[in-house]
């Protein structure tokens, strides 16, 4: 069978580290309803005042990662995408960004002329959110509809608590486990807590204890994104074979004035160099490929944080990338777990 394509869709970049094509990007990202969850006029004027001053700001940032070749997550992702094609015997490989290009559009579009019957959607994020897993669903949908393509197609899942994905992160980190360290921080994207009071299904979990995410199972797992990075946490640590006094939980990228999900990633990194820690290792498992969020956010800016607070290195742990144990464990996952759309 030669028919059954994958399609690898992870988030985008600007198309340039120049202010206007950063601009463009933060606009159709930010103005995305599953991003900022508000009304058109609300969401459109926050977003509007956003695009003043961060255009410029994240430019510099992206100028300061970016690759001869690009942007990083969009070069690794193509890796990842050549990797995976090697061992995805069931037919083409496609690669989509949610945002900028090459849009989800474009590449079913190719799929089609290519004449698949089938195709899996892969979202390139361990755990859900509707920020991230939803809307390129959503976006898939929409195209599939719009442009009436005949495709059977199916999804997969978030993946945060599958053994060959948990195992892959282990490995992937080994190296540096390895090398010694005081403290492992992983920084997982953060969220608006509104965000997950939206997507818990009961209307009862989520943020009303302190245990709460701890304790999720069953729908509330399913849609809670704080719960399952816990659970990506606790299964990375048993398989690593760390102590809980040797690891913790945190949240970073916070934008805006909502109250997001805590702890924050920043005031982490100030604690633990106020404890004493000194060599501190950072991984980022909301992220399958290294990014401005991992590159510049922890890797520059966070490690000045940790220094100023007191602390002596920050090493941060390279995001799966192309890992071969991560290919496997990808094109294992896409045979194995895919649902309807
Ligand atoms: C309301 C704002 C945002 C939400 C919610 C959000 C969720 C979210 N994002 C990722 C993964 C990535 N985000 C990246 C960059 C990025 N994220 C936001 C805002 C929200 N993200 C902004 C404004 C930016 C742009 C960079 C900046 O200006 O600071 C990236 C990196 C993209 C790159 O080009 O390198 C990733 C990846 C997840 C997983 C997530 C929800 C869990
Ligand atoms: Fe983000
Ligand atoms: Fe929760």
């Amino acid at each position: 069978m030669t028919d059954h394509a994958l399609l690898l869709v992870n988030l985008g970049s600007p198309a340039s580290t120049a202010v206007a094509d950063v601009r463009r990007y933060l606009n159709q990202f930010l103005m995305d309803p599953y991003v900022i969850d508000l009304p058109w006029p609300l969401r459109r004027l926050i977003v509007a005042m956003i695009l003043i001053k961060r255009p410029a700001a994240s430019a510099e940032a992206y100028h300061s990662i970016w690759w001869e070749d690009g942007s990083p997550l969009v070069v690794l992702s193509r890796r990842l995408q050549a990797r995976v094609a090697e061992q995805w015997s069931e037919g083409p490989v496609e690669l989509a960004m949610r945002y900028g290009e090459p849009s989800i559009d474009t590449a079913l579009q190719r799929l089609a002329k290519a004449g698949v019957r089938r195709v899996t959607l892969a979202p390139l994020y361990p755990q859900f959110a509707d920020s991230t897993v939803t809307t390129v669903v959503e976006e898939a949908r929409r195209v599939l509809h719009s442009r009436n393509l005949p495709f059977e197609v199916d999804v997969l899942p978030p993946f945060y608590d599958q053994p060959e994905y948990l195992a892959a992160l282990a490995a992937s980190a080994q190296p540096y486990l390895q090398q010694g360290f005081d403290h492992l921080l992983l920084s997982y994207h953060g969220l608006p807590e509104r965000h997950l009071h939206k997507s818990d299904p009961t209307g009862s979990h989520c943020l009303k204890g302190a245990d709460c995410c701890q304790r999720a199972s069953g729908d509330v797992l399913a849609s809670c994104y704080r719960a399952q990075c816990l659970r990506t946490s606790s299964g990375f640590a048993e398989r690593a074979g760390l102590s809980d006094a040797q690891w913790s939980v945190s949240f970073q990228s916070r934008l805006g004035r909502a109250k997001w999900i805590e702890p924050y990633t920043e005031a982490s990194l100030e604690a633990l160099a106020k404890r004493g820690v000194k060599k501190l290792l950072v991984m980022c498992p909301a992220f399958v490929a290294d990014c401005i969020e991992t590159l510049e956010e922890i890797g520059d800016r966070g490690r000045e944080q940790f220094r100023a607070a007191g602390g002596e290195e920050l090493v941060l742990v390279p995001c799966l990338n192309d890992h071969p144990q991560w290919v496997a464990a990808l094109v294992s996952l896409c045979r194995r777990l895919p649902r309807g759309l």
